[in-house]
């Protein structure tokens, strides 16, 4: 059963692998090490062995390019070790949490039910180490060399790459080295660095008992969600009024009733003043200042016998140890590579795909962007790039959120108010029918032109994670509201208010 779930999670471990089409030889004449500068050779030369490194490496080598990845902690990157894959693990442990509520409802009697969050570690880190192994011996099969160790840009007559003391040289060379959870230092909130981020929360070997969460995006909503419902007592701490507030405002408001809704004790307009250590857990200190409220006075309050202090605010890039700069690889004010359409940086011969370039800080993106690249340095695909709109992407909150394209509030600012059409509806899933726990389904289409061309579908409530795939295929074929109504709908079903929505 896990084998194939491995499968299904990695294609190319069960599937064909693509040798590099020159064979052995060539390995042996292009891998080559000059003995006057001790530099080795590669056709591709890949920083960071995460998902757009991997990708762009592996799918470069099945085009004949003799190809090295660099990797300096574990192979698969965020996405493996501290990211999607952990994650979903702890999301669908949540999950069933949240079915067990309603197991009484469905006329099951399921007695006490204990949780081991210890169990439930054992095995996911079983399974990442698995995975990196997988990740490891795909390489070795496509004739990939792995490189361990940490990548430092040197300048010669060529770009080179110098790993512990050895250099390496490519006359292409991708920069894929991700990024790290950004932190608040000690200046800024005293005690802030007794909280822990992300990272930090895959370590944890007990469910905390008493959690304190800082921050309004993905991670934030994603890691409440989880801890909550896993039976944590948990404070979730936001700047503003709601959560994900780049999303259509839709979805920003439900999230925020949702995630409340979830047994989160949401603190809006609050920020942490102070953290201090005590002998029964952390002292949270917060400040409020309550926009809505008419004397808008600022409030201290004190959460605690914290456990877990997560700061979830955002990520930074991979490049400060780089040695970019002297490179003439140009960065943005907050050190992301500025990279052209097709991945070039401001340095010939330097590229870079994934989280490192700060757009779309997702695994697919990253991976997508790798494997574009690869096509054209290597099969002569010159215009082969990755095309950053419309993309889909699903945040596991407790219901998950799917959403692709325009929020209706990018929609009127691109096209007028009066060239968009919007669709929504919100409903009890029939699951919920006979539960005493209920989660509402929202959904919203947004359309633009005479035409209705549905440029962005939004929408949180049980299965919308799997649901959001199929829909983003028919958005990206520029279907219309016309062509949703042409589509039989399934019964019963949350999707079929797609297609019959009014
Ligand atoms: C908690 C969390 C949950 C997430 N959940 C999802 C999700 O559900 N779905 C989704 O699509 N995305 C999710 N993401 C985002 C996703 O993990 C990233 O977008 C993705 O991993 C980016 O891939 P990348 O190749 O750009 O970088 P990474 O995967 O971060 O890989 C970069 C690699 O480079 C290595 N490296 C860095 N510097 C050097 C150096 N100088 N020398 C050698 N090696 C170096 C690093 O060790 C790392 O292995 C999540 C992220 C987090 C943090
Ligand atoms: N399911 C998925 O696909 C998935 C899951 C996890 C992560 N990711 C990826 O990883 C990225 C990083 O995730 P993230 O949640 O860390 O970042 P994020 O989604 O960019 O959200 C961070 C939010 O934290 C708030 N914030 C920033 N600085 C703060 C501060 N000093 N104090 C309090 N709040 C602060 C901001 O919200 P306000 O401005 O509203 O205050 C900001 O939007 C995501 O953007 C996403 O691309 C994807
Ligand atoms: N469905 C994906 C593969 C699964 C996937 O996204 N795997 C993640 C980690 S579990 C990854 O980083 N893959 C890099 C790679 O497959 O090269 C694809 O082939 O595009």
């Amino acid at each position: 059963m896990l084998t194939k779930r491995i499968c299904k999670l990695l294609p190319a471990v069960s599937g064909s692998l693509a040798l590099p089409r020159h064979g052995i030889n060539v390995i042996r004449r292009r891998m080559a090490s000059d003995p006057t500068t001790e530099t080795t050779r590669f056709d591709f030369l890949v920083v960071g062995g995460g998902s757009g490194g991997l990708a762009g490496a592996r799918r470069a080598a099945e085009l004949g390019a003799i190809t090295a990845v660099i990797e300096s902690h574990k192979l698969g990157g965020t996405c493996v070790n501290v990211g999607c894959v952990p994650k979903k693990v702890m999301w669908n442990a949540a999950v069933h949490a949240e079915y067990l509520h309603d197991h009484s409802d469905y006329g099951f009697d399921v007695g006490n039910v204990q949780f081991s969050w210890e169990t439930l570690k054992a095995k996911r880190d079983a399974f990442v180490s698995r995975l990196n192994r997988i990740y490891r011996n795909n390489l070795d099969k496509d004739k990939i060399q792995t490189i361990e160790g940490y990548a430092r840009f040197t300048d010669g007559p060529e770009p080179t790459v110098e790993v512990s003391g050895r250099k390496y040289t490519a006359p292409h060379i991708l920069i894929a080295t991700g990024g790290h959870p950004s932190v608040v230092s000690d200046a800024e909130v005293p005690g802030a660095s007794l909280g822990i981020t992300s990272d930090g929360f895959f370590e944890l070997e007990t469910l905390p008992k008493r959690s304190v969460i800082v921050g309004a995006g993905y991670i934030a909503v994603e890691m409440a969600g989880i801890l909550s419902t896993l039976g944590c007592k948990t404070s979730l701490i936001i700047r503003q009024s709601g959560v994900l507030r780049n999303f259509d405002s839709l979805i920003s408001t439900n999230c925020t009733k949702e995630i409340q809704n979830c047994g989160v004790d949401l603190w809006k307009y609050s920020q942490v003043k102070s953290v201090c250590k005590t002998d029964r857990g952390l002292e949270v200190t917060l400040v409020t200042r309550d926009p809505e409220k008419k004397d808008n006075m600022e409030k201290i309050s004190t959460i605690q016998e914290v456990d877990c202090l997560l700061w979830a605010i955002g990520r930074q890039p991979n490049t400060s140890g780089l040695n970019i700069g002297k490179m003439g690889v140009a960065t943005d004010e907050r050190g992301h590579i500025i990279v052209d359409e097709f991945q070039n940086t401001s340095r010939p011969g330097i590229y870079a795909v994934g989280d490192v370039c700060g757009k779309a800080l997702l695994t697919p993106v990253a991976i997508a962007a790798g494997r574009k690249l690869a096509h054209r340095l290597f099969e002569g695909k010159k215009d082969s790039k990755l095309d950053y709109s419309c993309i889909p992407t699903v945040v596991f909150s407790h219901p998950p959120i799917g959403t692709v394209g325009l929020t209706e509030e990018e929609a009127i600012k691109s096209r007028g108010k009066e060239n968009v059409k919007i669709y929504k509806t919100s409903f009890t899933p029939l699951y919920h029918a006979i539960t005493s726990r209920k989660s509402q389904c929202i959904m919203k289409l947004v359309c633009v032109g005479k035409e209705e061309k549905v440029v962005g579908l939004h929408m949180q409530g049980l299965g919308c994670d799997e649901m959001l795939q199929g829909f983003s295929v028919a958005i990206k074929m520029g279907a219309t509201k016309a062509d949703f109504d042409k589509t039989v709908a399934i019964h019963p079903t949350s999707s079929e208010e797609f297609v019959t929505m009014r």
